[in-house]
């Protein structure tokens, strides 16, 4: 339901006072479906230049296409981010552009809470009636609100097996049209729309002057051949029904809304005049995102209604200029490309770009991602090995170690602040794992050197936290192995255990007997050659599916060497 916020007279009068964009508040107030809006909480801006909201500075900074500069984050309330993300229109597979977009959004709203003690109230709306779905719904010969619901239902699967943490409530746009009537009534009131005879209502760019065009400029738009606008950049809040479309009621006959409004009336159902982040990928910033502004300042007859415009850059196939898309029919679905690759490494591809650039998808990127997942996987592996004694290295520069791990962790929420720069924060956690593993070198033989294995827990401890915050679980088995249960871990474990026994046999020297000259250096006798080459052909064959073995630990009680098992990767 709309929320009925009764009003407060005061308030408003200085409301009317402050915008200058202001026509008539008084048509605001009362509309024929008594809805009364009152802004939740300040809305700042009068001109068509942003202002820096008024509420509680987070010390971060984002970039802003508002400005297009980065510029201080600044809350309308301490500890509270209201957040609106456009969400799929649903007539077709989701695809890795979508799975882009949403990733890169979904780790920003995880550190902003995770990091930065920040509450994101985050909603989304399913566009679940446009002019695709019902075009796409009659090749199929099904209803538009079964297509709808079923592609609706894979995106939300799909945005599950990539690991977005959903948005506090999805709505779709069909569940919301007395909203949409009653939001398009009031622009009409504060005359900033008009209906035609034909049943079609029209947004008035130019009822609002050089207000138009905040975001992005104002366009070239030109008109479509026979329409009944004022101005060829008007753009359509209601869009009368043609036979056999779907339609509802409304003032100006059967119809159903145009793209922007939707978005606008459900933001501002849930939020009232006041948004702190609204974001979409950067194909939305116009027209959508142009009219969905003019649409809401007109409505609440508020300078400033979104403060902060985030978009993320496409995802194009390497080597095509054009971006991944359902309409271009060039896209690779969520779900066969989670055949070949994890969630944990579509977002370690994500966290490698800023999430503002454009992407080129590519095998080579994808491998890029697993490898550095792998390096910093098999840097855990190493370290727990260390740390349980397995792996024997020289004495370690333990002050160097906790210096850098301290540094690492203000480097860290250094660049999460600027911007929520991802690739920093990697190349600060690869450089860690470099340092890590310089001190893991194996030795062969045992020595009495002072051992660290603290600072390797915490180098884990704080590595893991890392990723997880970043939504990379790096404990999840399923990415590591096939077998999420941990059999096949045991099996190859003790494959590489016999074949350490094999080998130690193959490398045994049989003793002297008594009175026959001792050899000079005792070599393993030649039927047992056989033996140590397929230990290590083993050995070749397990490295490539990546199961090291490494010679360097000592496991035995006894201080006799032996091999063990380093890293097991994918
Ligand atoms: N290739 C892409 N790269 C990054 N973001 C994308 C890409 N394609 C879509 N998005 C984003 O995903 C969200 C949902 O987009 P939408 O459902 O319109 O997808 P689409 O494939 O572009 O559809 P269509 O081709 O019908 O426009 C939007 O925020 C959009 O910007
Ligand atoms: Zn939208």
């Amino acid at each position: 339901m709309w929320p009925c916020i009764t009003i407060c007279r005061p308030l408003l009068l200085k409301l009317r006072s402050r915008y200058a964009f202001s026509k008539d508040t008084r048509q605001t107030l009362v509309s024929p479906s008594k809805l009364i809006f009152r802004p939740s909480a300040s809305c700042t801006g009068v001109g068509k230049k942003w202002t820096r909201p008024t509420g509680y500075d987070t010390g971060l900074k984002t970039y802003n296409s508002l400005t297009k500069q980065k510029e201080p984050l600044v809350l309308a309330q301490e500890g509270i981010a209201t957040w609106y993300s456009c969400g799929p229109t649903v007539y077709d597979h989701a695809h890795l552009g979508h799975a882009c977009s949403y990733v890169r959004f979904d780790i920003i709203q995880r550190v902003l809470s995770r990091v930065f003690g920040i509450n994101v109230i985050h909603v989304m709306v399913i566009t679940d009636i446009d002019d695709k779905i019902i075009r796409r719904a009659l090749e199929k010969s099904i209803s538009p609100t079964v297509l709808a619901r079923m592609y609706e239902e894979e995106f939300k699967n799909d945005m599950l097996a990539l690991k977005v943490l959903p948005p506090a409530v999805y709505l779709r746009v069909t569940e919301n049209i007395p909203q949409i009537v009653a939001f398009i009534e009031g622009i009409i009131r504060n005359e900033h729309a008009y209906a035609t005879k034909q049943g079609d209502v029209y947004f008035d760019i130019g009822s609002i002057g050089d207000r138009y065009g905040k975001l992005m400029g104002a366009g070239d738009a030109t008109g479509e051949p026979g329409t009944e606008k004022r101005d060829s950049r008007d753009f359509a809040l209601w869009k009368a029904s043609k036979p056999q479309e779907p339609s509802w009621e409304s003032p100006w006959g059967k119809g159903r809304p145009g793209w922007h409004i939707e978005c606008s009336t459900i933001a501002s159902s849930v939020f009232g005049s006041q948004l702190d982040f609204h974001s979409g990928g950067i194909d939305l910033a116009f027209p959508h995102h142009e009219n969905e502004i003019a649409q809401c300042e007109a409505y609440h007859q508020c300078g400033q209604w979104g403060n902060y415009f985030l978009h993320s850059g496409h995802l194009h196939l390497k080597g095509s200029a054009e971006k991944m898309s359902k309409s271009l029919n060039n896209y690779i679905t969520i779900k066969d490309f989670l055949e070949s690759y994890s969630a944990n490494e579509f977002r370690m591809f994500c966290l490698l770009t800023k999430y503002r650039s454009a992407i080129d998808y590519s095998d080579a990127s994808l491998n890029e991602a697993r490898s550095s997942l792998a390096t910093i996987t098999a840097f855990t592996h190493d370290a727990q090995a260390y740390m349980r004694g397995q792996l024997q290295c020289p004495a370690v520069e333990e002050g160097a170690l906790w210096e850098r791990l301290a540094e690492t962790k203000a480097n860290v929420v250094r660049a999460l602040a600027d911007d929520f720069d991802t690739p920093r924060v990697v190349n600060a956690i690869m450089s860690l794992v470099y340092h890590g593993n310089r001190q893991l070198q194996p030795i062969t033989k045992p020595d009495r050197s002072p051992r660290s294995p603290a600072v390797f827990g915490a180098f884990l401890a704080y590595i893991r936290e890392v990723f997880e915050v970043l939504g990379v679980d790096l404990l999840d088995r399923k990415a590591h192995s096939v077998d999420s249960s941990g059999t096949l871990e045991n099996v190859v474990e003790q494959l590489a255990r016999f074949r350490s026994d094999v080998r130690a046999f193959a490398l045994s020297v049989q003793e002297t007997p008594p009175g026959e000259p001792a050899h000079a250096s005792p070599s393993p006798c030649s039927e047992k050659l056989p033996l140590l080459k397929a230990c290590d052909t083993l050995r070749k064959d397990l490295a490539s599916m990546g199961v090291h073995i490494r010679v360097s630990a000592c496991v035995c009680q006894n201080g006799e060497m032996r091999e063990g098992i380093i890293h097991r990767a994918r």
